[in-house]
């Protein structure tokens, strides 16, 4: 009867990310993980592709075809899209065995910042992409369940979410976010800031792909023992052909200062709003650093220097979120401390 009314094994959990969606299956686990792109015909808005086969199209499709990121700094900039896209993902989760088989309930993550017009723009999308019932999770409460910290206990526990969008900052004990800073600065602004960098240097246009790229391979945060340099091939501004460059780490860490300090001030400010008590845990327990942008070399030390508390980086930094989600829908606990929406 569970199949009917409750839970069943084709329950899902979305990690709906600005960067990357990934999907567990109750029973099963992560499923997909796939970039959160579509590409669309701009003749007939028909779909084209969606996930890895769409961001393959990133920059470099005809003039018809637009591949597009329907989720702008962690929140829904294009509805239509992103109801398409979340339907592709539901569909390819789901095993429809029989004709009966019920449509999934779905557990779906929200960053902590949104406001209740953006919550409810996540819910109705999951809704009419095939959902059963949807229910949201904040963000970082998400991570914190997804990276094992107790937040069940009153010890305090602070989890750094980075991802595409957002950073979010979360002091959370007692089930519930006691402190929380989200910001819309993470990997994306690192990558819009390596951009400009190389346009304003080298006269060299790039695109967000090769931005990426650039950071992944020679992006830090703090001085490097042995530092990095990578060949980058783009277009000139000025004669419009095509050039490569050689670009070192240093400088590329020059480009990320600003966005990182507004991380830093970030984290500071979470800090300062912490009630003593918690901020003691902090101090034993130290901070866990989450999501793709936690991956940047040094970004822990760094933030460990500014902050003076003890900064480690999750050792499943992409998949926490999603592996909350699946633990709250696993333990039916749609109450406590995180958003229910419910229809
Ligand atoms: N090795 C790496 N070094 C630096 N950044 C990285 C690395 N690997 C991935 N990233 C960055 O992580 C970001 C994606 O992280 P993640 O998948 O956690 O985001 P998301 O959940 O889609 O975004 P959001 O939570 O903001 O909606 C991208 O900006 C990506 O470039």
């Amino acid at each position: 009867m569970d199949m009917f009314f409750g839970q069943y094994d084709g329950d899902l959990a979305i990690d709906l990310g600005t960067a990357n969606t990934l999907v567990s299956v109750r029973g099963k686990g992560i499923v997909i993980r796939e970039p959160s792109v579509v590409a669309i015909d701009k003749n007939d808005e028909r779909i084209l592709a969606v996930g890895i086969e769409a961001k393959r199209m990133l920059g470099r499709t005809p003039g018809n075809i637009v591949a597009v990121r329907p989720l702008k700094d962690g929140v829904i900039a294009d509805f239509d899209v992103t109801e398409a896209m979340l339907r592709y993902f539901i569909d390819k989760a789901s095993e429809k065995r029989y004709p009966w088989t019920p449509r999934p309930r779905v557990v779906v993550c929200v960053p902590s910042g949104v406001t209740s017009v953006e919550k409810r723009a996540v819910f109705e999308a999951t809704i009419q992409a095939g959902a059963r019932q949807a229910y949201l999770i904040e963000e970082p409460m998400a991570a914190a369940i997804g990276a094992d910290l107790p937040v069940e206990e009153p010890t305090g526990s602070m989890v750094i979410d980075i991802g595409g969008g957002t950073t979010e900052v979360a002091v959370i004990a007692m089930g519930g976010i006691v402190v929380s800073q989200s910001i819309r600065i993470a990997g994306d602004e690192f990558d819009q800031a390596i951009l400009q960098h190389v346009r304003d240097a080298y006269n060299l246009a790039i695109g967000e792909r090769t931005a990426e790229d650039i950071k992944i391979k020679v992006g830090s945060a703090v001085p490097l023992k042995d530092e990095l340099d990578v060949e980058v091939n783009g277009r000139d501004v000025i004669s419009g052909l095509p050039k490569t460059v050689r670009i070192e780490s240093e400088e590329i860490r020059r480009a990320l200062n600003k966005p990182l300090d507004e991380m830093t001030k970030a984290v500071k400010d979470a800090l300062d709003a912490t009630p003593p008590d918690l901020a003691s845990d902090l101090m034993y327990y130290g901070i866990l650093l989450t999501g793709g942008g936690a991956m940047l070399r040094g970004l822990d030390v760094r933030l460990r220097d500014e902050t003076g508390v003890a900064v480690n980086v999750s050792p499943t930094a992409l998949d926490n979120v999603v592996n909350g989600c699946a633990r709250v829908l696993e333990a039916n606990a749609f109450d406590g401390g995180f958003v229910q929406s419910n229809a």
